[in-house]
């Protein structure tokens, strides 16, 4: 995403600043919304630490940044041979790959680097460093260019006045562009669709209440903030139409991992008989997986949830399970919203043929 800052410069979710002795430069997402600061990453330890801590999260945003995280690791050993290089190459990719568990993008784009490198062995270390660089700026134009086309497939899903329920943030912070399900509501708004977008909270690092809302009414788009627990109260009361989240890895037949409450959400407007989308990048499909019962889940720490923002809400010493994400099956998914294309309905037939179709 681009926003201005207080000085009406340009500012990014993460960019890359200067050539391959440069640095990457991102928002801090743990302040947000109370306080707007960029930071710098200047080693691939900081890249590893912004990742684990969330100061970047979202897929595709997690594979952009770490990305850029290894061609900071390279920066030691682009004067060495090639032997040396590839070898810190391998090191750094392994590095990053123990930083989080689920989204996929994030191996996605450590396996595109690897793959590249090993097309060119003949390259000098520094000849190498700078085709990476050029792939990791090339995978951030590309995420910049997929929310764009995952807003127009998605729009269309859309009828003027909907209200729509997302969950989490699947927008220009998690992202290069606009978003994936923020992308769809912010083209819906541009054709004049009138939607009105409620925010799930998120518990319980509030990625909803904190960011979503914040993204939406930067882009003056009318949003409405309700805790997780109420999500199945307004759609008895009919203000939901649709549902639109993001995904952090999608299995071969349609499973869909995301941010957890994501599967309560998709059982409820089942329940309700409200079509539910996920809308997410190609780089977000693990085909080597079958279902989603194989997506690794990321468990994170027990004070998220008993001091989360430094406030101490639970007993001392309390028993905690904190899984990130949950997986909601494909039969719960109305469609999948892809830059390639609408997946619907959700089978294995129908993922392989859409995807399948557009690198034909
Ligand atoms: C376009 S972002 C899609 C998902 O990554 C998003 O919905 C999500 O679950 C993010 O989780 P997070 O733990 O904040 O990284």
């Amino acid at each position: 995403m681009k926003i201005e800052n207080e000085t009406g410069a340009d500012v990014a979710t993460l960019r890359w600043i200067g050539g391959t002795d440069g640095y990457l430069q991102m928002i801090d997402q743990t302040l947000l919304p109370t306080e707007f600061r960029e930071i710098e990453c200047r080693t691939v330890e900081t890249v590893w630490e912004a990742i684990k801590k969330l100061r970047v999260r979202g897929a595709p945003a997690i594979g952009i940044a770490a990305a850029y995280g290894v061609i900071l690791g390279l920066q030691t050993v682009a004067g060495s041979d090639r032997g040396r290089f590839d070898q810190r190459l391998k090191e750094v990719s392994e590095y990053l790959a123990g930083s989080r568990p689920t989204a996929v993008n994030l191996f996605w784009a450590l396996e595109r680097l690897q793959k590249l490198a090993d097309l060119s062995p003949e390259l000098s270390g520094g000849e190498m460093h700078q085709r990476l660089l050029d792939d990791a700026l090339k995978i951030e134009q590309e995420d910049l260019q997929m929310c764009h086309k995952i807003g127009e497939v998605g729009a269309r899903l859309l009828a003027k006045g909907d209200g729509v329920l997302t969950h989490c943030n699947a927008g220009g912070l998690a992202t290069s562009g606009g978003g994936t399900a923020l992308s769809v509501f912010f083209e819906a708004a541009r054709q004049g669709k009138e939607i009105h977008v409620y925010a799930d909270e998120t518990r319980p690092l509030l990625q909803g209440a904190r960011l979503t809302t914040w993204e939406l009414m930067q882009r003056e788009i009318p949003v409405t903030l309700i805790s997780d627990s109420m999500a199945g109260w307004v759609m008895q009361e009919k203000k939901i139409q649709a549902v639109v989240t993001g995904a952090d890895r999608i299995a071969a037949n349609g499973d869909a991992a995301n941010k957890i409450g994501t599967y309560s959400v998709a059982l409820l407007a089942h329940a309700h008989g409200i079509p539910f989308y996920i809308a997410a990048p190609s780089s977000t499909f693990d085909l080597s997986l079958e279902s989603g019962n194989q997506i690794p889940i990321e468990e994170r720490l027990a004070e998220e949830i008993t001091n989360g923002f430094g406030k101490q809400t639970a007993p001392e010493g309390v028993d905690v399970y904190n899984p990130a994400f949950d997986v909601t099956p494909a039969k719960y998914i109305k469609g999948i919203i892809t830059e390639q294309g609408l997946i619907q309905p959700v089978t294995k037939e129908e993922v392989s043929r859409v995807l399948s179709t557009a690198d034909a």
